[in-house]
């Protein structure tokens, strides 16, 4: 272990920590050397001669103020060195961090990060300060004075030997029993602190679901399962520790025993029997105690272990001579990956090109591999098989940094900074200019963000950019996106978060940047998608579709059918009725359910062969005609009355007018809500054929 620990260090710090171990082990020595010289001080000081004892004396004052200064150094440079460890510890876990690839960072992983970054670092710290030393003292102290020993009474030294072997052994046996259910306890309560933390950023989505004031079930299971190790731990740990203490005793009562017996039978006399025993009792005190800081070392044992598995991952492979890229064009040549190497293709066989100067949209349904295809586009993974070339050159060969300036991505999930709106910007361009920041936050409405802070630029966003809202800081990250000006710029989902007019102006932003860049979105709804040169489309890790927007709408597959869905899912809003069922007139309440804008994506997976079956959502809501959604005259009061709840599309573009249907001559005009039921909301039959839509008709 203490050569894994020495080994994290890397070689500066661990020099460090070694002499502190050295003057240690002097330390423990020298303390050795003054308890056995207290035998012939003691013998000669009781003896009939006590004039006798003073060389013996300054010997011992000597060696005792020699421990006192090698002591004091000790402390000194171990507390130094603890220091060093913490410093060393974040400095090479943190050098070596970036350079791992990013897909690396997996939620579990950073919650294991984060607990060794702080509680494991700081624990190893105490390694070379309060853990080692005392374990040092307990070995070296008694061994110096079994050597001593040797030369006054052989009998008493071979005894004191054999008791710290039988001592060293019941240690070993102890530690082991222990050391099993001390890493269950250990895992199981890093579960626990995950746990509770989890249980805390959940609040939000557990008082959503009326769940708040409960404490959540996994929380309660990991709290008992902490409560449970920690009752098997004692269970094991009381009788080890009261063993080891007991065979200390044991060892002790038999040294004592047989300096007795030894003075008994004349040899040694009573003053150096008195010697003898001081000195007994002072070997035995610090090999007894060293039980206590057995589990410390047990614990800096597995978190030095877990540092090292960290710092053992291989980083990304840097290219040795790193190429430039010609130009922005993108390309996928017969790509494949995989997350794990028994986990399903993630990707497969994908090939796809984008040149600059283009804007290409990547659609699918969820899980198809979307994200997948930007993140390797950016080199958050390494390519299984094929290649990702970016102009030209495989994105292996360009070098991390030089690849970050060609291609600016915009993740799915924005995070900001601590700092202000401005030097989270600037982080793509550290030089650049409060005109530059208002130029690229124009592009994307970041402007009308920053007037309406209270600071403007100089706002705090709060760790993450907590303060700002989803679609707020969407907008940052996509304007420090153009602040980068790479020649590639992604935008995955970056629609979802924000509203129609700013949606609109994103797309638009998104246009006008493929004049001179290649710009792939990960698109779900139709605007962008419409807006795009090119769109692939993705199915469960192949592209199954490529074309131009109109040509594929055209034609029958899952790019047509998605787009249904997504006009489908437009024609579906709440309709608040009256209690007519129960011959009411009042208002009814206006409904809650309502849908947030839905997005080009069914909510279910579904095999490529029974998609077609689930094309709409299958979800309790009513729906009507676009176009009587505000303009139907023939609208009843029931379906347009107070509390009329806005179209599930609102947020995406403007609805195409359809005229309503014509009654047929010398009929009644058709229903637009079918008969009042005793619910609350009525369904109201659109003018699709209902074969298409399951729910369709049906109250909610
Ligand atoms: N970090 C990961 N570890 C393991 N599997 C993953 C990881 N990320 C994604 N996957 C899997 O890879 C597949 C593709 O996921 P990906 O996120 O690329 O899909 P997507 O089309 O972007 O989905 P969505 O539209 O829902 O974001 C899915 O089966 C998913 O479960």
């Amino acid at each position: 272990m203490i050569r894994t620990f020495l080994r994290i260090l890397g070689p500066r710090h661990a020099r460090a920590v070694r002499l502190s171990l050295a003057l240690s082990i002097l330390s423990a020595a020298l303390h050795g050397a003054v308890i056995a010289l207290l035998v012939p001080v003691l013998a000669r000081l009781l003896g009939p001669g006590p004039a006798s004892a003073a060389p013996w004396t300054l010997a011992l004052l000597g060696a005792a103020a020699v421990y006192a200064v090698v002591r004091a150094a000790s402390l000194t440079v171990s507390f130094r060195s603890g220091g060093a460890v913490s410093r060393a510890l974040h400095h090479r876990l943190g050098e070596h961090l970036v350079r791992l690839p990013v897909g690396w960072y997996t939620g579990p992983r950073l919650g294991e990060l984060t607990h060794l970054a702080t509680a494991g670092v700081s624990g190893t710290t105490a390694l070379p300060v309060h853990v080692l030393p005392p374990l040092i003292e307990a070995v070296v102290a008694p061994a110096v004075a079994i050597l001593v020993l040797a030369v006054w009474q052989w009998q008493l030294a071979v005894a004191a030997a054999v008791g710290l072997g039988l001592l060293a052994a019941v240690y070993a046996a102890s530690g082991r029993a222990v050391s099993r259910d001390d890493a269950a306890r250990d895992a199981i309560s890093a579960e626990a602190a995950d746990r509770v933390l989890e249980h805390a950023r959940a609040q939000q989505a557990l008082r959503a679901a009326g769940r708040g004031a409960e404490s959540g079930s996994a929380l309660d299971r990991a709290l008992q399962e902490e409560h449970v190790a920690s009752r098997r731990l004692l269970r094991t740990a009381v009788p080890a520790l009261s063993a080891y203490s007991a065979a200390a005793r044991l060892v002790l009562t038999a040294l004592v025993a047989l300096t007795v017996l030894l003075f008994l039978g004349g040899s040694p006399g009573g003053p150096a029997a008195a010697g003898l025993l001081v000195l007994v009792v002072r070997f035995v005190q610090p090999v007894a105690g060293a039980a206590e800081h057995g589990a410390a070392l047990r614990l800096s044992g597995r978190t030095v272990q877990r540092i090292a598995a960290v710092l053992d991952t291989p980083p990304q492979p840097e290219p040795d001579r790193p190429r430039v890229p010609a130009d922005g064009a993108v390309e996928f040549d017969r790509v494949g990956f995989s997350y794990a190497p028994d986990a399903a293709p993630a990707l497969r066989d994908v090939s796809l090109r984008a040149e600059p100067g283009t804007l290409t949209a990547v659609v699918g349904p969820s899980g198809s591999g979307k994200s997948t295809l930007v993140q390797l586009l950016a080199r958050f993974h390494d390519v299984g098989s094929g290649a990702v070339r970016v102009g030209g050159v495989d994105v292996r060969e360009i070098g991390s940094r030089e690849l970050s300036r060609h291609v600016a991505l915009v993740p799915q999930d924005v995070y900001l900074f601590d700092d202000t709106v401005a030097e989270n910007l600037r982080v793509a361009a550290p030089g650049a200019t409060l005109e530059d920041l208002d130029r690229v936050a124009a592009r994307c409405g970041l402007d009308a963000v920053v007037a309406e802070l209270p600071r403007g630029w100089e706002t705090r966003v709060g760790e993450g950019g907590t303060s700002l809202s989803g679609g707020q800081r969407q907008r940052v990250a996509i304007a420090r996106a153009l602040l980068q000006d790479a020649p590639v710029i992604v935008l995955d989902e970056a629609s979802s978060a924000l509203d129609a007019a700013n949606e609109a102006l994103l797309t638009r932003t998104a246009r006008e940047l493929a004049r001179d860049r290649t710009v792939l979105v990960v698109a779900h709804r139709p605007a962008t998608i419409t807006a795009a040169d090119a769109v692939v489309v993705l199915d469960a890790g192949r592209v199954v579709q490529r074309g131009r927007p109109h040509e594929l709408a055209a034609r029958e597959g899952l790019y047509a059918e998605l787009l249904r869905g997504r006009e489908d899912a437009r024609g579906w809003r709440l309709v608040p009725t009256a209690g007519a069922s129960s011959g009411s007139t009042a208002p009814a309440a206006p409904s809650l359910r309502r849908r947030a804008p839905p997005r080009l994506r069914p909510r279910h997976r579904t095999p490529p062969r029974n998609r077609s079956r689930h094309r709409v959502p299958p979800h309790p809501v009513h729906r009507t005609h676009p176009a009587r959604r505000t303009h139907d005259p023939s609208a009843t009061p029931s379906t347009a009355g107070p509390g009329a709840a806005e179209p599930t599309g609102a947020a995406g573009p403007p609805p195409r007018e359809r005229p309503p249907p014509r009654p047929a001559p010398g009929m009644p005009p058709p229903r637009t809500t079918p008969p009042r039921t005793s619910r609350s909301s009525a369904a109201v039959p659109s003018p699709r054929p209902p074969s298409t839509r399951p729910c369709a008709g049906r109250p909610g």
